[in-house]
């Protein structure tokens, strides 16, 4: 976490879109777009956390599968340091495969359980560095150290280790080809809460140290709070509200980022909020609701809510997408 608000910026995503084809019907005959991701756009400066939250089924992995370059967006502009990410020039292949890396959720899954660590960690130099076997071990071992992982550990498999040491192996996987941004998809959800605290220590360390930019995907609030600079909120592939995250978490203004706010455990009471109950399920996106993507689950929502659609406009000092904010907005003029 950095506190000032002058650095470079490094990444900017502008109205990126992924949509799925999904065959539906009986027959299976018809096709469907999943939109997992329906035009979002952010930037992320040098040293700074831009956290993505919202529940299980918003697109926060599409986007993060985006970001890296996993899959192509449907539509939208990616840009590192002013360069078109989404061009095919083999420049922008280096550029993708080095300098923007993914860390998943899961480290049992993301780790390769026939190959001892010193090999998994080896692997990314192997392919896209010329640098001598010696250099590689040399460099594995310094990641290693700054990890928090033990020289012994380089010839032991991935299921010697605790879930803790694992996702530090992924992290420090993450980190072998000197990135400047790391994607992390809920890096410490599947770790026990014990152990969370370490690896988010160890992430804002390492931010610190090499002066990393994360696109941090979380469902956690509470964790978030303590990792972030800015926060996106999304529901059903869309940025419901975006903007500095002490803005957002002192003054939330939409509906779903209060509701999502006033469900995270705090420990000072003064801080504590009112619970607001979030009813209902997310709906299919393959059945997106007309209007406000939100509208049936909102407590505050109105006719117009269910024929349009808002846009994000700018409100208390970050970005919010809803007719009922406006709408006081404009009373309060
Ligand atoms: N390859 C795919 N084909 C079709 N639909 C997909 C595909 N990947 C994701 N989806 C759908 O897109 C929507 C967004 O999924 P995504 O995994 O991005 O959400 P998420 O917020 O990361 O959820 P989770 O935390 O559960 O992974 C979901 O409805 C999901 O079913």
């Amino acid at each position: 976490m950095n506190n000032s608000t002058t650095n470079p910026l490094l990444l900017e995503a502008k109205n990126l879109k992924q949509y799925y084809n999904v065959k539906s019907g009986v027959f299976k005959r018809q096709t469907k777009h999943v939109k997992a991701v329906d035009g979002v756009s952010f930037t992320l400066e040098k040293g700074k956390t831009l956290a993505v939250v919202g529940e299980s089924g918003c697109g926060k992995s599409s986007l993060a599968r985006m970001l890296t370059m996993i899959e192509r967006p449907t539509a939208g502009e990616l840009y590192f340091k002013g360069n078109n990410l989404l061009e095919s020039d083999p420049k922008m292949d280096k550029l993708r495969r080095q300098k923007i890396q993914i860390v998943f959720q899961n480290p049992y899954a993301s780790l390769n359980p026939r190959k001892k660590i010193g090999t998994i960690l080896e692997e990314p130099l192997l392919i896209n560095t010329d640098l001598s076997k010696s250099d590689r071990k040399a460099k594995v071992l310094a990641m290693m150290s700054k990890v928090g992982l033990k020289e012994e550990f380089y010839n032991r498999y991935p299921h010697m280790f605790s879930g803790g040491q694992r996702q530090r192996i992924a992290i420090a996987r993450g980190l072998m080809l000197d990135p400047e941004i790391v994607v992390a998809d809920e890096p410490v959800s599947a770790l026990d809460v014990s152990v969370r605290a370490q690896v988010l220590n160890l992430m804002m360390d390492l931010q610190e140290e090499l002066g990393l930019s994360y696109v941090f995907i979380s469902h956690d609030l509470s964790v978030v709070e303590h990792i972030a600079d800015d926060v996106m909120v999304m529901y059903l592939g869309r940025c419901v509200e975006q903007g500095d995250k002490n803005s957002i978490y002192d003054n939330p203004q939409h509906p779903y980022t209060q509701a999502l706010l006033s469900a995270t455990p705090r420990l000072n009471p003064d801080l504590r909020r009112e619970r607001i109950k979030l009813t209902g399920e997310l709906p299919s996106p393959l059945n997106p609701p007309t209007g406000c993507a939100f509208n049936a689950r909102c407590r505050l929502a109105f006719e117009h809510c269910t024929q349009h659609q808002p846009q994000l406009v700018d409100y208390c000092q970050h970005k919010v997408s809803c007719f009922y904010v406006e709408k006081q907005a404009r009373h309060a003029e």
